[in-house]
């Protein structure tokens, strides 16, 4: 597919919601009292895989096109699928998922596409093992297809996470719900706390401070009306369309600003970028941001900073490729394991560009200020790295023509129309 070009971008955009509350607000509203009204759902393919995985487990939910309804069973309610369920490429599907059914009376197959059979499920396979569950992937290894045996009688755990993930901090707080006692989770980072917010929403109790987290369980939890805001992964890319292609400037209404989430927004605005945000809703986490063309200076990003943006990181090093001097990323090994080794398709893809750019053991090295030119170029099947390759062409005002573009619609299907909106040709 041949990307589009433009002279400069204006305009204004409101993105998808947000893919990571969209996921939780199924999950909490099957496991809640009541029902559970959700507004603005995320209709991508990663998380209408996770409603189709609560249909399949017997929860109710409706559609009406505007507002999903589920009617909560609670985990006790949740019912054996009849088949293998299928979460295709969404990891925070299956590993969630794990979470929640660690806490049932039954077993049950998780099978993904062939992007999912190559995540590591030891970090999540772990602690459900500690507290009770019996899960096993493929052959007995970690990889899907997944298999997990629930146990009603889970065990609460005290545990020292290796890795700084969301995701893994999620599937232990889900079983940690159906656990009778304490369960105590130190983090590495601080990771994304979509999870940690939503137990308070839906009434539940839990305690943090800093890099530790408390529950005590079992709890139950009520429905509630969740009003999903736009996902400032999604917002990443005009950001940096925006502050690269000259004469520029875009609004991006109603992104999620919870500040687990907001690297993208500091880097940026450390990097020099004429980045200004308004309208801040404090209830909703939301607000306005608007995006100029800007004189961009290199940095350097590590530690604790890259859960804050690590979606963001393939696109951050494209807009490294137009700052002043050489830009650092480390500490980010966990970009190998996405839905493709996130930092050789990032160098890959871009040195076929024309960039500078160098794949090392934790992250990548970029040198600024280069010109892109056109190329024939692949998503590798990662929607991230697709539509960070459109951003790229872009800057580069040449033709860049994509493979695989399809990969997109995992998380943004209305990309390109609303790339479309803001291409300006004099
Ligand atoms: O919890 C979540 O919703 C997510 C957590 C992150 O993964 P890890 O927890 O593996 O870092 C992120 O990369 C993913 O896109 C969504
Ligand atoms: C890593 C991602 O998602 P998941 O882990 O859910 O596949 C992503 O959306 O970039």
């Amino acid at each position: 597919m041949e990307l589009l070009q433009t002279n400069y971008l204006q305009g204004s955009i409101e993105v998808p919601a947000d893919k990571s509350i969209a996921h939780r607000s199924i999950m909490f509203g099957a496991l809640a009292e009541g029902k559970t009204k959700i507004r603005n759902f995320l209709r991508a393919q990663d998380c209408l895989s996770t409603l189709q995985a609560f249909k399949e487990l017997g929860v109710p939910i409706y559609d009406d096109g505007k507002t999903i309804t589920v009617t909560g069973v609670g985990v006790e309610g949740l019912t054996p699928s009849k088949q293998r369920i299928h979460v295709g490429n969404s990891g925070t599907t299956m590993r969630l998922l794990l979470g929640i059914l660690a806490g049932t009376s039954f077993e049950t197959m998780l099978v993904g596409d062939v992007s999912l059979n190559n995540r590591p499920m030891q970090r999540v396979m772990s602690p459900l093992k500690q507290m009770g569950a019996i899960v096993s992937g493929k052959n007995d290894n970690e990889f899907p297809p997944m298999k997990i045996k629930g146990n009603v009688k889970l065990s609460p755990i005290e545990y020292y996470m290796p890795v700084a993930s969301a995701q893994v901090k999620s599937a232990i707080l889900f079983a940690a719900l159906h656990a009778k006692g304490w369960t105590k989770i130190i983090e590495k980072e601080p990771s994304r706390n979509h999870t940690e917010e939503m137990i308070t929403q839906f009434g539940g109790k839990i305690q943090t401070d800093g890099k530790v987290i408390w529950l005590y369980g079992p709890q139950s939890l009520k429905g509630q009306e969740v009003i999903i805001p736009g996902d400032i992964s999604s917002a990443a890319f005009f950001l940096v369309a925006g502050a690269t292609v000259a004469n520029s400037e875009i609004v991006l209404k109603n992104v999620g600003i919870n500040p687990t989430r907001t690297g993208i927004i500091d880097v940026m605005k450390q990097m020099g970028a004429n980045l200004e945000i308004t309208d801040k809703d404090l209830i909703n986490q939301s607000a306005s941001l608007t995006i100029k063309s800007s004189c961009l200076q290199a940095v350097t990003i590590k530690g604790a900073m890259i859960p804050r943006l690590i979606d963001e990181l393939p696109l951050i090093a494209l807009l490294a490729t137009q700052a002043q001097g050489t830009t650092i990323i480390k500490d980010a090994q966990e970009l190998k394991v996405k839905e493709t080794n996130r930092i050789d398709a990032t160098a890959y893809e871009l040195q076929k560009m024309g960039a500078d750019i160098q794949a090392t053991q934790d992250g990548l090295i970029i040198q600024g200020k280069t010109a892109l030119h056109g190329a024939k170029v692949s998503s590798h099947g990662d929607h991230r790295i697709g539509m960070m390759l459109q951003i790229a062409a872009l800057i580069s005002r040449e033709s860049v023509d994509l493979e695989n573009p399809e990969a997109i619609a995992i998380s943004y299907p209305n990309f390109f129309k609303d790339i479309k909106q803001i291409v300006k040709r004099k």
